[in-house]
């Protein structure tokens, strides 16, 4: 029987499901360039069933459907290590679970929703391990329902990053469109969003990500990326990179308004002096690195904004990682060739809007409903967020693998 919500399977095999601590449902992947993003739901283990091993109602709500309490878990690792993908959904017997459907054929349980070029690519590799079948969802349609999910559902999920210092917004619902999207990804996409489902891809560039990890890699010898990004942090660019002020003898150009410390070309500085590779402090080639590659990226959205009049830009994507040296690059960027006109602002759940458009596409009508209800409602609600906020126990900024809890609406 079909209702409101998520439909659970009416079958004897889900009776086997309560002998495991936590009930399981609706995986989703985001198989990207560089990183597999994998969302789930589990509900707490104290749901009942009858004696017919049927899930029953702890709390019905109309239209006999039950409210689950449960956390929805993120994870991510390295598309090139899809082995420990593949491990991990083996050992967690999560494969068994996408979504829950009543007229479902036993032999379609197996059946997960996955965007990102890996859906495809990796199709064959998951029917033979894991015998899933991938439902692939396009990854565009999957990146915007996923950021215009979260900007809806998530109070504070956006934040704008100047000087150090965090602001939270208050998303007015009726107010979020049209924004540009920016998905930094291993390469980068560039979203027109006017509304739900409604947008166009309007530019990219392929000086993203994996070139900041790619080049980084080859350039330093890091071993990973979160080792590149470490060492970026204690690095100084202007080492490597050559100023204003180096062309201008430490003098401003004020009339095309570029101040003395201003990056006049990222790397230039290299050119003029006799030196290897070997002679630089690797902290300091991955900052020149950051700095070229997130100003790159900021400019081009700046100039994509500007051609279609757009006031707000959303970056998301793995890259940014809740860096703040890349979002202060980039938010200077944007500020400094706007003037002031464009904003940029970041997502707490950057890198997972992918998988959670893939995630809320299971056919059901109470989950995206459901969640925004219990999602905004663990947090405080305040007209006015407060600079430097301390991080939301339940809802932390989500760059790393994690869980939050929340609610969904199964119906039976
Ligand atoms: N642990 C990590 N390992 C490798 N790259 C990382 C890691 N954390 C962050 N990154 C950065 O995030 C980028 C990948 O971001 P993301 O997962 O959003 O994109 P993707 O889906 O893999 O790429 P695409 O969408 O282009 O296929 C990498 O290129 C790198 O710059
Ligand atoms: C090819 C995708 C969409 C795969 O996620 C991404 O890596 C991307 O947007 N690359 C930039 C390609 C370009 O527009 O030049």
């Amino acid at each position: 029987m079909e209702g409101d919500g998520i439909q659970v399977e009416r079958r004897d095999e889900i009776a086997a499901l309560n002998s495991s601590a936590d009930e399981v449902s609706h995986l989703a992947l985001d198989i990207g360039g560089t990183l597999i993003k994998m969302v789930y739901f589990s509900s707490d283990s104290d749901w009942p069933v009858d004696d017919e091993g049927k899930r029953s109602s702890k709390e019905k709500g109309s239209k006999n459907c039950n409210f689950v309490n449960g956390r929805l878990h993120f994870m991510k690792f390295e598309t090139r290590k899809i082995n420990d993908c593949l491990q991990f959904i083996s050992s967690k017997q999560l494969h068994h679970y996408g979504g829950w459907h009543t007229e479902a054929p036993v032999d379609c349980k197996n059946i997960i929703k996955a965007t990102g070029g890996g859906a495809f690519k990796f199709a064959d590799l998951f029917k033979e391990k894991l015998e899933i079948s991938l439902d692939k969802v396009e990854e565009m349609d999957s990146l915007v329902a996923g950021a215009n999910f979260l900007l809806k559902a998530v109070d504070r999920e956006a934040f704008t990053y100047m000087d150090g210092e965090k602001e939270y917004l208050q998303i007015d619902h009726n107010d979020l469109y049209p924004y540009l999207l920016v998905n930094i990804g291993s390469g980068v996409s560039m979203i027109k969003v006017d509304g739900d489902g409604v947008y166009e891809r309007v530019s990219g560039t392929s000086i993203g990500g994996g070139t900041f990890w790619g080049l980084g890699k080859l350039l330093t010898k890091c071993k990973s990326f979160d080792e590149l990004l470490e060492l970026s942090h204690q690095g100084n660019n202007r080492v490597i990179d050559m100023l204003v002020g180096d062309i201008y003898g430490g003098m401003d150009y004020s009339k095309i308004g570029l101040s003395s410390t201003a990056i006049a070309s990222s790397f230039g500085k290299a050119i003029s002096e006799n030196k290897e590779i070997e002679d630089y402090r690797p902290e300091d080639v991955a900052r020149s690195l950051l700095r070229m590659i997130s100003n790159n990226i900021g400019q081009i959205s700046y100039l994509n904004a500007l051609r279609f009049g757009l006031k707000r830009i959303f970056f998301g994507g793995f890259f940014i990682r809740g860096h703040a040296y890349t979002m202060d690059t980039i938010a200077v960027a944007v500020n400094f060739w706007s003037k002031g006109e464009a904003k940029a602002m970041f997502l707490r759940h950057e890198g997972f809007l992918g998988v959670m458009g893939a995630f809320m596409s299971y056919p059901n009508n109470g989950l995206d409903h459901l969640m925004s209800k219990q999602l905004v409602e663990q947090l405080p609600k305040s007209a006015c967020c407060p600079k430097h906020e301390a991080r939301s126990p339940l809802l932390g900024d989500l760059t790393e693998n994690g869980s939050i809890e929340c609610s969904v609406q199964l119906c039976l």
